[in-house]
């Protein structure tokens, strides 16, 4: 393709100066007369004449060019033989008719000739001045007028890089500070008299700080937030009964079901958890609380959720068997309400009603309702909860948050409308009055031990008019919400220890040492210590470098000793095999343990779950032994120890860890066992890491000399260990 018009003509540029004499050089005069073939020839190498600079280097690459033609001819493509001798030949006619160059010619030739020379002078003084503006003499300018590259606008420069995706918006820079210690009684924040009473019941005089702040913004009054609310609060802080108490009191003279919230959590435990809440809240009312988690068939789940009513309305059966048959004809037949029609009787229509009023449920499953259960419909929906919402938005379960933002914010088609609906609708008079009633009121409810900063994972919630409210320690200073990255709070109430393990090949003996002599010690009488506070692990630890012969010293809890203890203890593992294999362990290295010990699996059922952790509440299994899944959320009350035995694998996963003791300003241990190989990330990241904010207090290392740990276990261990490998892989395999 030929070069721009204005680029052909550009005069030699001044990086090539060197191929330019500084004194303007005399042209050769040009062939007198070119055949068609030839200026076609030349207008081909005049990208090359460009390049090379001027009709000289043209000239030159042309008769360059002849040689190479030559060697081209030994080639393999010597199929070109012929035409090379044609254009020779034309060459020679070329010299000959140069002779008589056509008058004209010479003129065009002679303008040409001049122009270049101006072009170079040009350029030379530009060059030698650096000045680009256009001072040439006014015949330079006159002359060069289209010969010229065209004038090029000055470079943009590039704008000073200014990271938006950093500065956060207003709401989340700027959140409500509420300090963990702000206590108000619930008759003050105006919770109703009923309520009082239950929360009195439950040994609940005060709001804690999160309810204290939440409670206003939910209840109806001046205080009302109008819009959705974000909390950001630790572990352990109350914060179901935040979100929960204001929608019950909402709908306590509720008669019949309406879906008006929805509260989604990240696992089935949670659901069972909240549902706990709810029910207690909710009992001596009429409102209906159902979960939704899959640990019943689908259809049952639908039935529990929408029930399916036949009403009598001739005028609208028919309009539907008219669409049916359409369908039928079509090919394109609409289950769902055209399958519950036929079951109808004659001239009446299907009618969908919510079974519930509270439904609280995982993503998963409320996807799958919203798109698989006909007739469940969230247009009466006020509330959605989010809880947890960190993990939630992290994962993806089947693009939840869209579909779920999608049948929230959409209309309700006219065909699930009941009659009531049709007859307000119908009532509402002008196009106006009918497009602002569209316009429905809900307040969505976003809550985390930390909150999400990143704003398109909050975008997917289509938060409207949102506010921040954020919990923190007194003692800390307030510090504004960074996009640093996460900070964690851990409650005052927490004491926090480490212990060194070696290489980590002991680590079960350690975990025995640290459960009978803290977690479940006896005092010096061997009486046994109810309150977990009194293990001082200093003292313990001095106690323990005090070497005896006596097995009890080393026992000193004892069979008897655990039935009788208050402490419940809360062992993390990395995965759930680990979990198995040292429940196992245990169990064999000391038995006065077996019958309170248990472990926690994602695969026991959801019933199964729920007895253990029923058990565990009520003390009757006093060491539970979990992986990760365990750990988001799981309100067990007076959890007194939680052991990492393992290192948790993020600072999140050591927060909610250890979030599991220390709740509602109770006194709570946490201790980690940690290898040589973790010690530096252990101290870096979790002790002395910037992410993670205590009050005044500091990770307490312990260090106990490992024979103390292991003098008189040795042999049983080794035992216990060839009895776990056998149970683990046969008794054949390990001979
Ligand atoms: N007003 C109150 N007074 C005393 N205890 C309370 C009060 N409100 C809630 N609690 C108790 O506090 C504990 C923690 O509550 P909850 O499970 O709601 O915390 P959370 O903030 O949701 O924790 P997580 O983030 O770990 O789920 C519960 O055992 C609950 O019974």
């Amino acid at each position: 393709m030929p070069a721009p018009i204005y680029s052909r003509f550009v005069p030699p540029k001044p990086a090539i100066k060197k191929h330019v004499p500084s004194s303007p050089q005399p042209i050769p005069s040009p062939p007198s007369a070119q055949s068609k073939k030839e200026k076609k020839s030349k207008s081909k190498n005049r990208q090359a004449h460009e390049r090379a600079g001027g009709i000289n280097e043209l000239e030159a690459t042309l008769d360059a060019a002849q040689p190479a033609e030559d060697t081209v001819a030994e080639s393999p493509k010597a199929i070109k033989k012929p035409k090379k001798r044609k254009r020779e030949a034309v060459a020679d006619d070329a010299d000959a008719e140069a002779e008589a160059t056509p008058k004209k010619h010479k003129s065009i030739l002679s303008k040409f000739e001049k122009v270049s020379q101006k072009a170079q002078e040009h350029a030379q003084r530009r060059h030698d001045t650096g000045v680009e503006s256009d001072d040439a003499p006014a015949e330079d300018q006159r002359v060069l007028h289209d010969l010229e590259p065209l004038p090029q606008p000055a470079v943009v420069p590039d704008p000073a890089f200014e990271p938006t995706f950093s500065v956060l918006p207003t709401w989340l820079a700027q959140p409500v500070i509420v300090e963990a210690s702000k206590r108000v009684s619930f008759a003050e924040l105006g919770v109703q008299p009923f309520f009082l009473k239950k929360l009195e019941k439950q040994g609940y005089t005060d709001a804690l700080a999160v309810q204290s702040a939440l409670l206003p913004m939910l209840h109806p009054g001046h205080q009302r937030h109008i819009g959705d609310i974000c909390v950001s609060a630790r572990t352990g802080s109350g914060k179901t009964l935040a979100y929960l108490l204001p929608i019950v009191e909402a709908l306590k003279d509720r008669a019949t079901p309406v879906l008006s919230a929805i509260v989604v959590v990240p696992t089935r435990k949670l659901v069972d958890q909240v549902l706990q809440v709810a029910e207690q809240l909710c009992a001596g009312t009429k409102i209906k609380v159902a979960t939704a988690v899959g640990s019943v068939p689908f259809t049952t789940e639908q039935k529990q959720l929408v029930k399916l009513r036949s009403q009598y309305d001739p005028n609208r059966a028919q309009d539907l068997h008219r669409n049916a048959s359409q369908q039928l004809k079509s090919g394109l037949l609409e289950h769902g309400i055209i399958d519950d029609l036929m079951t109808m009787p004659i001239d009446h229509v299907p009618r969908y009603h919510s079974a519930v009023d509270i439904l609280i449920c995982t993503p998963g499953r409320l996807v799958e309702h919203i798109e698989a259960t006909v007739g469940f419909l969230l247009r009466s929906v006020k509330w959605l909860v989010i809880d947890e919402a960190d993990e939630l938005l992290n994962q993806d379960f089947q693009g939840w948050t869209t579909v779920l933002m999608d049948a929230l914010h959409g209309e309700t088609p006219e065909d699930y409308m009941n009659v009531q609906e049709r007859v307000r609708e119908q009532r509402k008079g002008s196009e106006w009055e009918r497009m602002l009633s569209a316009h429905r009121q809900f307040t969505k409810v976003v809550l985390s031990a930390t909150m999400e900063k990143d704003l398109t994972k909050l975008g997917t919630l289509r938060l409207n008019r949102p506010k921040l409210v954020s919990v923190q320690e007194e003692a800390q200073e307030q510090q504004p919400i960074t996009t640093d990255g996460d900070v964690f709070e851990l409650p005052s109430t927490l004491e926090e220890f480490a212990v060194p393990v070696g290489e980590g090949q002991k680590k079960p003996l350690y975990l025995l040492y640290l459960l009978l002599n803290h977690a479940f010690k006896a005092d010096e009488e061997g009486n046994d210590s109810s309150d977990s506070s009194e293990s001082d692990p200093d003292s313990s630890s001095s106690s323990s470098s005090s070497s005896s012969s006596d097995d009890d010293a080393t026992n000193p809890a004892g069979g008897k000793s655990i039935v009788k203890h208050a402490s419940r203890v809360l062992v993390f593992t990395r995965s759930n095999e680990s979990a198995s294999r040292l429940s196992h362990l245990i169990s064999v290295l000391e038995p006065s343990f077996k019958d309170y010990l248990k472990t926690m699996t994602p695969s026991s059922t959801a019933k199964a779950a729920k007895k253990l952790l029923k058990s565990f509440s009520s003390g009757s299994i006093k060491i539970l032994i979990a992986s990760d899944a365990a750990s988001r959320g799981l309100d067990i009350p007076d959890i007194s120890h939680v052991i990492n035995y393992d290192i948790p694998s993020s600072v999140t996963s050591y927060v909610h860890r250890v979030g599991r003791t220390a709740r509602a300003n109770k006194a709570g241990e946490a201790w980690t066992l940690f290898t040589k190989s973790e010690a530096a990330w252990f101290w870096n990241q979790i002790a002395r890491g910037e992410k993670v904010r205590r009050s005044d207090k500091k990770v307490t290392r312990i260090e106990w000399k490992e024979r103390e740990v292991t003098w008189d276990r040795k042999r049983t261990y080794e035992a216990a260990l060839a009895e776990l490998q056998e149970a683990v892989v046969g008794p054949e395999a390990t001979n």
